[in-house]
C-alpha cells in the first residue's frame, strides 16, 4: 500500500492511496495533526477497500498524545486521553500497537490496541553500562521495571514521588551507596522528577546516575538536567536530538 498526502494553503490535509493492499502506517502519533493525517489515509483507504474485505489496517503509534492525561484530573475538565482514544477508534484499525504507553488505561480505551514494550531498549542500555541497578522512579513504572529487572536478572531499588504543587518529593527504598543506577521510566516532560531523583540517589552515595525514558520530550529543563544525570538513553519516538549527553534508539 502506498500513498500521498497533500496540505493545502489553509492548513487541511488530504490522502490519496496510489497502490493497493495492507495498510501498516506508522507514526510519532504526538500530535493532533499526526492523527488527522491518519484519519485521510484512513478514509481513504477504507474507500479503496469496500470490495476488499480482507485487506487488513494496522496502525502503529509510537508517542501517543494525551497518554498522561489518563483520568479527569479536575470536575469540569475534559479526559483528554478519552478524546483521543475515541477519535482513534472512530478510524476502526484491526490492531492499534502502543510503544510504553504512560498507563494500561491508553490500552483499555483504544480498541484492538497492544503494547509495545521497552524491553529491548532497557535492555541494550543496561549491557552497555554494565550490570547497572535499575531504579523505579515511582509506583506507576515500578511494574513493568520490576518486570524488566526479573528477565536481565538485575537489581531494583524502588522509589517513590508524591508531588507537591507540582514539584516532586522523593523516597529511595534501598542502597545504592557506590553503585551505578539506572532510571527506568516512561517519559520525561521537564525532567524535575529525574533531577530530583538523581540528587537523591548521589546523596545516598551513587557514583553515577543514568537515566532511561522510552519518550524523552523535554519540553524544557533539559539542560539543568545535565548537572545532575550522567547521560540519557532514550528513543526518537517524540523527537530527535542531537547532544552528546543523549544517546537515542531510532523507532522512526
Ligand atoms: O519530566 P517530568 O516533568 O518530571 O515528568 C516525568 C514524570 O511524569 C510522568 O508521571 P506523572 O507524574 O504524570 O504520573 P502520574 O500518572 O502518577 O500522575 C512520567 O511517568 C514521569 O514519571
Amino acid at each position: 500500500m502506498k500513498y500521498d498526502i497533500k496540505k493545502f494553503n489553509d492548513g487541511q490535509v488530504t490522502a490519496k492511496i496510489t497502490e493497493g493492499g495492507n495498510l501498516d502506517l506508522k507514526i510519532r502519533g504526538n500530535s493532533y495533526q499526526d492523527l488527522f493525517t491518519i484519519a485521510a489515509v484512513k478514509e481513504a483507504w477504507d474507500a479503496e477497500n469496500a470490495m476488499h474485505k480482507n485487506a487488513v489496517a494496522t496502525l502503529t503509534i509510537l508517542c501517543l498524545i494525551g497518554q498522561r492525561s489518563d483520568r479527569r484530573f479536575h470536575k469540569a475538565e475534559s479526559f483528554d486521553l478519552k478524546v483521543i482514544a475515541n477519535f482513534i477508534n472512530s478510524m476502526k484499525f484491526d490492531k492499534v500497537s502502543i510503544l510504553h504507553p504512560h498507563s494500561p488505561i491508553s490500552l483499555a480505551l483504544i480498541a484492538n490496541s497492544e503494547m509495545i514494550s521497552h524491553f529491548q531498549f532497557v535492555e541494550k542500555t543496561f549491557k552497555v553500562l554494565g550490570n547497572p541497578v535499575l531504579v523505579s522512579p515511582d509506583a506507576g513504572a515500578y511494574k513493568t521495571t520490576h518486570e524488566i529487572a526479573e528477565k536481565l536478572q538485575a537489581d531494583l531499588v524502588p522509589s517513590n514521588k508524591v508531588r507537591v504543587n507540582g514539584a516532586p518529593e522523593i523516597s529511595i527504598q534501598g542502597d545504592v551507596k557506590g553503585k551505578e543506577c539506572l532510571i527506568v521510566d516512561d517519559l520525561a516532560d521537564g525532567g524535575r522528577t529525574f533531577k530530583f531523583l538523581a540528587e537523591a540517589l548521589k546523596s545516598q552515595g551513587a557514583t553515577k546516575v543514568f537515566l532511561y525514558v522510552t519518550h524523552a520530550q523535554f519540553n524544557y529543563g533539559f539542560e539543568e538536567l545535565k548537572e545532575s544525570i550522567d547521560h540519557v538513553y532514550c528513543t526518537n519516538s517524540f523527537k530527535d536530538i542531537t547532544d552528546e549527553f543523549v544517546t537515542q534508539y531510532s523507532v522512526i
